[in-house]
């Protein structure tokens, strides 16, 4: 579905931050990002989604290159910020979201979603009265109601309580089923060992062949041991 190709990138001439990555992410896929703080997770987020543009490489989603529109209306990109309309209610953002998308949710959808997070009826407020965990459970609940083929995940389920961490467990896991991928960056080992089929380590702009997640665990005993062994001891 989501195939990457040699791409490497840099912000400016002097500096690579990306290095030949190459990563594949077939249907039905929860693919796991990880890698130090400044290793060029969200560099590569962000050429995924047409957000910087390619210097070398090649991206497509679904056989379309990234930078198409094919592609942009296949990908729902949720990011670490809260950034959405604090003007908009909460039910017009995802409304308004889906038209972007040429698809509908009905009212009663996005009322179920937002019971579900435990922020019943808040929908039909204006998004500047909602904390800071509830604009991320709005944008969850958009990726989760729109079941875009790929849905591109960074750092979103910081500052999410633990009741919507497990709606968010079952939520991907019910994408996953209906064949859409997922792309997770995330630095929480535990929601990455509950959803991930394999894992891909970022280290300085290179990117590790992804492992599934029974070899990690069989041969490391875990994420952490793995992460701790390909990273850690590298940076030392
Ligand atoms: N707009 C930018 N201009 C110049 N350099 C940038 C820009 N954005 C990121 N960088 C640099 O690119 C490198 C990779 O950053 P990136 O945000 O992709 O890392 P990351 O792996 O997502 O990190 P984190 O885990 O902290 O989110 C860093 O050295 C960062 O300083």
């Amino acid at each position: 579905m989501l195939h990457i190709n040699d791409v490497s990138f840099g912000y400016s001439k002097s500096g690579t931050i990306l290095k030949n990555v190459d990563l594949h992410v077939e249907e039905s896929t929860i693919m796991g990002l990880i890698g130090p703080n400044g290793s060029g997770k969200t560099t590569l987020i962000n050429l995924i989604c047409d957000m910087l543009e390619m210097q070398q490489g090649s991206m497509k989603l679904q056989g379309s290159p990234c930078s198409s529109q094919q592609a942009k209306l296949a990908i729902m990109h949720v990011g670490s910020n809260d950034d959405i309309p604090v003007f908009l209610t909460g039910l017009e953002y995802i409304q308004t979201m889906a038209r972007l998308y040429g698809t509908r949710v009905e009212a009663a959808e996005v009322a179920e979603y937002f019971a579900q997070f435990g922020m019943a009826g808040a929908e039909r407020r204006l998004i500047e009265t909602y904390s800071h965990g509830m604009k991320k459970k709005t944008q969850l609940s958009c990726a989760f109601l729109l079941q875009c083929p790929l849905t591109i995940v960074d750092e979103t389920l910081n500052g999410i309580d633990i009741d919507a961490w497990y709606v968010c467990i079952q939520e991907f896991k019910k994408l996953r089923a209906q064949g859409c991928s997922v792309l997770l960056c995330s630095h929480d080992f535990a929601l990455l060992e509950e959803l991930c089929d394999a894992i891909a380590l970022m280290w300085n702009g290179a990117l590790q062949t992804p492992l599934p997640y029974e070899q990690i665990n069989e041969q490391f005993g875990g994420i952490p041991n793995w992460y701790r062994t390909a990273v850690m001891e590298k940076a030392i």
